[in-house]
C-alpha cells in the first residue's frame, strides 16, 4: 500500500479506503478538496469505504466543468443520491432534475426575468429591508459604540427578505432585539444536518433516520417548524386572496401570489397549485436566496477591512458617482447607473473568486464519459465541481491566485474584463446557472455603497476569521466582529 499510493497525498487503505484522510481534514474541507484536485492535475478520484460507497470525483479542471455544465450538461444531473440526501427540498428547483426541473425552471426563469410586477415588488421589499432595517441596526450598534456580528446581521437581512420575496412575509429577525425566530433557527438547523448526511455514509444517517436519534432526530424536529411556517404562509395567502374580489394590495407580488393569481394556462398556472408543490418550490427558493448574498458581503467587508487601498479606492468611486452632498441619505441607482462602479464590480468578483458562498457544486453522471482531461468517471457517479479550488488555481489566475487583487478584473481601456464563464462559476454556469445573479450584484452594490457612503465598518482586533467547516455554504467559523462608526465626509 505504501508504494501503491507513494505519489498520492492521500492513502487509499484496504476496506476503509481513503475515509480516514476525509475524517481527520473535516475542519478544512474546502482547502483538502484543493489540495487533492491541484495535486493530480486538477481532477481527483476519492475511494470510499467498501461497502456502503462513498467514492466521488472532484474536479476543478476549467474544461472538465465547462463539459459537465455546458456542452454535455444533459448527462450531468443533481441525480437520486443528492436527491434523497436533501430530501427536506421536495419536488423543488434545487435538486429536481429532466421534466420537473425543467418546468419548473421555465417557470421560475419567466418570473425572475421577465414579469414586471415581480421585478417591482423585488424593489421595493430589498429598498424597504435596506432603509427600515438594515440602516435603524447598524445606526443603533453604531451609537452604543458596541460591536456587532457583521455576518449574523447579514444574514438576518438576507433571510427576512428571501421570506418576503418567495413567501410574502416578513419574519422581521433583522431588528435591534436580534430575535431568535424558530423559523429561521430551524432552516438553519436544517441545513446543518444536510451537510452531516454529506459526511457520513448513508447507511448510518438513515440508521439514525429510523430511530429517530442524534442529528436526524435535529432534522424532523427542524422540519416541522420550517413547514409549519410555510405551509402557514400558503394558506394565509390563499385565504386573503380568496377573501378579496380584487387584489386589494396590488403591490404584493410574491412568489406564492404569482403562482396563485396567473390565470389559467398561463406557465405559472400550468402546473397546478397543491399546496405541497407551492411549498418545495418555496423551500428551495428561500434556501438557494438564503445564505448566498450575506456570505458574498461578509467577505468582502473582511476583504477591504484587510485591504484598506481596496476600500479607499471604492469609496473614491462612490464619491465620484453619488450625488454630491452626502447628507445622510440613502442612494438608489439603475442596473445602468450601478455599471458606473466598475472597481466596485471587480472587487465583488475578486472577492466571490476566493470566497464563492457556494463552494462545491454537486453533479452525477447519467452515463459513463471521458472528460476532456481525459479521466473517465462512470455510470451514476457522484461529482464534485470544486469551486472554491478553481478559484484558487495559479493555473487559472497566474501565479499572484492567492493575492485579492480587483485591478485582475479591469482592462486597460477601464472596462471589467469578461473572463469564460467556467473559469469564474461562482453561480454555476449553462442551463442551469444561478437564477438570482442579476438581482444579486444589484443588491450587493447598493448595500455597500450605502453602507460606505455612510459608516466606517472597523474590524474588532484579535479576532480569527476563518472558514466554516460546518455548513455546506462559505460562512465564516466565529462570525465577522466589526464596530461601527460614522463616517465623517
Ligand atoms: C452571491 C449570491 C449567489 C450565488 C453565489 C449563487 C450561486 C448559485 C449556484 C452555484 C447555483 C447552482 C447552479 C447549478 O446547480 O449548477 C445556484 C442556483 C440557483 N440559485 Fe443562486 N446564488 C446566489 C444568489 C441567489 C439568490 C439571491 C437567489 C434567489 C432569489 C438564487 C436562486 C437560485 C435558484 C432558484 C437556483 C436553482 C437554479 C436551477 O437549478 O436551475 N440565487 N445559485
Amino acid at each position: 500500500h505504501r508504494l501503491k499510493n507513494r505519489n498520492s497525498l492521500v492513502t487509499n487503505w484496504p476496506i476503509v479506503g481513503m475515509l480516514p484522510a476525509l475524517v481527520s481534514n473535516s475542519d478544512r474541507i474546502f482547502d483538502f478538496l484543493t489540495d487533492m484536485a491541484t495535486s493530480h492535475g486538477g481532477t481527483f478520484k476519492f475511494k470510499g469505504p467498501w461497502f456502503p460507497s462513498l467514492d466521488f470525483v472532484v474536479t476543478s479542471h476549467p474544461l472538465n466543468v465547462n463539459h459537465i455544465l455546458c456542452r454535455n450538461h444533459g448527462n450531468y444531473e443533481k441525480g437520486p443520491e443528492f436527491r434523497e440526501i436533501f430530501e427536506p427540498f421536495g419536488e423543488g428547483i434545487v435538486t429536481s432534475d429532466s421534466h420537473v426541473w425543467k418546468s419548473q425552471r421555465k417557470v421560475l426563469q419567466s418570473l425572475t426575468k421577465n414579469n414586471k410586477k415581480y421585478a417591482m415588488y423585488l424593489d421595493r421589499i430589498f429598498w424597504k429591508k435596506l432603509e427600515k432595517s438594515l440602516i435603524p441596526v447598524l445606526e443603533h450598534v453604531m451609537k452604543l459604540g458596541v460591536e456587532v456580528d457583521l455576518e449574523n446581521l447579514l444574514q438576518r437581512f438576507d433571510y427576512d427578505h428571501i421570506c418576503l420575496l418567495a413567501l410574502g412575509i416578513d419574519p422581521n429577525t433583522l431588528s435591534v432585539e436580534f430575535p431568535n425566530v424558530p423559523s429561521k433557527v430551524a432552516f438553519d438547523e436544517v441545513e446543518e444536518v444536510l451537510l452531516y448526511r454529506n459526511l457520513v455514509p448513508k447507511m448510518v444517517w438513515k440508521i439514525q433516520r429510523w430511530l429517530q436519534i442524534g442529528e436526524e432526530k435535529k432534522l424532523s424536529k427542524g422540519l416541522k417548524i420550517v413547514d409549519d411556517f410555510v405551509y402557514g404562509c400558503i394558506s394565509s395567502r390563499r385565504e386573503k386572496l380568496r377573501s378579496e374580489t380584487t387584489m386589494e394590495d396590488d403591490d404584493q407580488f410574491d412568489l406564492l401570489t404569482a403562482f396563485m393569481v396567473e390565470e389559467e394556462g398561463s406557465e405559472m398556472s400550468a402546473f397546478g397549485k397543491s399546496d405541497k408543490f407551492l411549498r418545495d418550490t418555496a423551500y428551495s427558493f428561500v434556501t438557494a436566496g438564503k445564505d448566498t448574498i450575506n456570505i458574498g458581503l461578509t467577505w468582502f467587508f473582511w476583504l477591504i477591512a484587510t485591504h484598506p487601498s481596496v476600500g479607499n479606492k471604492i469609496l473614491e468611486e462612490i464619491k465620484a458617482n453619488s450625488p454630491t452632498s452626502n447628507d445622510g441619505n440613502l442612494v438608489s441607482f439603475s442596473v445602468e447607473e450601478l455599471n458606473k462602479f466598475v472597481y466596485l464590480h471587480a472587487t465583488l468578483c475578486e472577492t466571490l473568486r476566493l470566497y464563492p458562498p457556494v463552494p462545491v457544486n454537486n453533479k452525477s453522471s447519467i452515463e459513463s464519459d471521458v472528460l476532456p482531461s481525459g479521466d473517465r468517471v462512470g455510470r451514476n457517479t457522484r461529482i464534485l465541481l470544486s469551486v472554491y479550488s478553481m478559484g484558487r488555481s495559479e493555473e487559472i489566475w497566474g501565479e499572484d491566485y492567492l493575492e485579492f487583487k480587483p485591478e485582475r478584473w479591469i482592462s486597460e481601456l477601464g472596462n471589467i474584463v469578461q473572463k469564460p464563464s467556467y473559469v469564474f462559476v461562482p453561480f454555476g454556469a449553462g442551463p442551469r446557472v444561478c437564477l438570482g445573479k442579476d438581482m444579486s450584484f444589484k443588491q450587493m452594490k447598493t448595500v455597500v455603497i450605502n453602507v460606505l457612503r455612510n459608516y466606517q465598518v472597523e474590524l474588532v482586533e484579535n479576532q480569527t476569521v476563518a472558514l466554516s467547516s460546518k455548513a455546506i455554504a462559505l460562512h465564516t467559523e466565529h462570525g465577522l466582529k466589526v464596530r461601527i462608526k460614522k463616517r465623517c465626509v
